[in-house]
């Protein structure tokens, strides 16, 4: 307690001479008063500790492990062990970040089904329905792949899966996706795309052995570039949206990472990619669905009245260019933190090399779904969306032999096909 009381308090009261007695009243009242502001005092600090306790960790890399995660244990061990084992010695062992996502989940299940050992992480968040991401998860547990429920940003997660598997690669799909979302929600883009990634790559180059890594760019990295097709070499410094830039930082991030810690990186720039099991917050998925409620759907054109186009590219083309990306991925050079060499950095356009106007696009839907669109032409929003993209893909071609074949209307025909199932009532998912 208070020095008040030791010093100055009385032990017998009944000694005290008379004339102190109003001089000790008033220590005895600043003593009350002050023992009050204690307890008081006391009170506060013991409910901020309360609610720091009970607070979420930190969104950027803070290391301590959030209340209620549902990951840990021996048989989440047993789990996460059995999911990443390879068929044989030549087969590769990846973690597959995002992959309850729509590209995660195409990835997943194509290792598995050649016989790569796959674990999946991802945080289910709510950027769109998470009921299908949680059937997308259904269909991978029948395959065999277990999907952690964790985040790229919790360092000690990270940290665990890589003392429990030793990954040979990385295929890094989670991210804040979505163009004109940038807008609404900046921070979502920092927080996936940018600290999470370097929470990834810290992870990445503290493992030993250190894995390889092949991440999502974007085609909007491209930005206001007007030169076509896009290619590589073409300037990437003027992005259009928060979502490109942040695409475009990760890019640098990788190079910084490959420079310092000898990590082998593989950038992909991922063109519109469509198909079964896709994101409803793209144009193709709503379209779909508005159209079959008989919804007006809007169709961007560009300032000057002309076309809005994209390089959509089906999604079976796009699996075939990540395989290749993980399977001519040469090894990290370092370990544990230290470079021994210098190692591989690559950046390479999956498109279709065919750019579609959206309202070819629609027009297309209309044929496959039977129904007219109501439509409704409308400016180009100058959020962030491009007039066009166009991929040149020589490069994938040449090193990852990589080669589309699906056209835009054979892949939405497999797309209003899977949509159909799914959404009907009688489907099981
Ligand atoms: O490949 C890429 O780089 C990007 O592709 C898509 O972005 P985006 O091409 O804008 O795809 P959508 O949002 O599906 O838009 C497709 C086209 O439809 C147009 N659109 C969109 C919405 C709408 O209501 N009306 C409309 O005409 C857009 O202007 C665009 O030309 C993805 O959403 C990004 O995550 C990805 O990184």
């Amino acid at each position: 307690m208070s020095q008040v009381n030791e010093h100055h308090a009385p032990s017998t009261p009944g000694k005290l001479k008379p004339e102190k007695s109003s001089y000790i009243h008033h220590r005895l009242r600043i003593h009350s008063s002050l023992s009050k502001l204690t307890l008081w005092s006391s009170f506060f600090l013991a409910f901020i500790l309360f609610l720091f306790i009970l607070s979420p960790p930190s969104p950027s890399t803070s290391p301590r492990r959030a209340l209620g995660d549902s990951w840990g244990g021996s048989h989440w061990e047993k789990r996460v062990a059995k999911s990443a084992r390879r068929s044989s010695s030549s087969s590769l062992t990846v973690l597959v970040t995002g992959a309850a996502g729509f590209v995660g989940t195409h990835v997943s299940l194509a290792l598995k089904r050649r016989g790569d050992g796959v674990l999946g992480l991802d945080n289910f968040n709510r950027y769109y329905d998470p009921n299908l991401k949680r059937a997308r998860q259904r269909l991978l547990d029948r395959a065999g792949v277990f999907i952690v429920d964790g985040d790229i940003n919790d360092a000690v997660l990270l940290r665990k899966l890589f003392d429990v598997v030793p990954f040979t690669h990385v295929m890094h799909l989670a991210a804040q996706a979505g163009v004109r979302y940038a807008m609404q929600n900046p921070g979502s883009y920092v927080h996936s795309n940018i600290a999470g990634f370097v929470n990834l790559l810290e992870a990445c180059k503290n493992a030993n052995p250190q894995p390889s890594v092949v991440w999502a760019s974007s085609s909007s990295v491209y930005g206001l570039n007007s030169k076509v097709p896009f290619s590589e070499k073409d300037r990437t410094d003027q992005p259009a949206s928060l979502y490109a830039a942040t695409k475009k930082a990760g890019e640098e991030i990788a190079h910084s990472y490959n420079h310092i810690y000898g990590l082998s990186i593989t950038g992909l720039r991922f063109f519109t990619v469509y198909g079964p099991w896709g994101r409803p917050d793209m144009a193709y998925f709503f379209f779909t669905k508005d159209i079959l409620k008989g919804k007006q759907i809007t169709i961007f054109e560009s300032p000057d009245g002309g076309t809005v186009a994209r390089d959509f590219t089906y999604i079976d083309d796009i699996v075939k260019g990540c395989l290749g990306a993980l399977d001519t991925a040469k090894k990290s050079t370092g370990s544990g933190g230290k470079k021994k060499g210098p190692a591989q950095l690559r950046i390479f356009n999956l498109g279709n090399t065919s750019p579609v106007p959206v309202s070819e696009l629609v027009a297309i839907l209309e044929k496959l779904l039977k129904v007219k669109a109501k439509k409704k032409a409308l400016p180009m929003p100058t959020n962030g969306d491009v007039k066009f993209t166009h991929a040149n893909i020589s490069l994938a071609y040449r090193d990852l032999g990589y080669r589309p074949t699906t056209d835009l209307e054979t892949g939405l025909r497999k797309f209003v096909k899977w949509y159909l199932e799914f959404y009907s009532k009688k489907s099981s998912w």
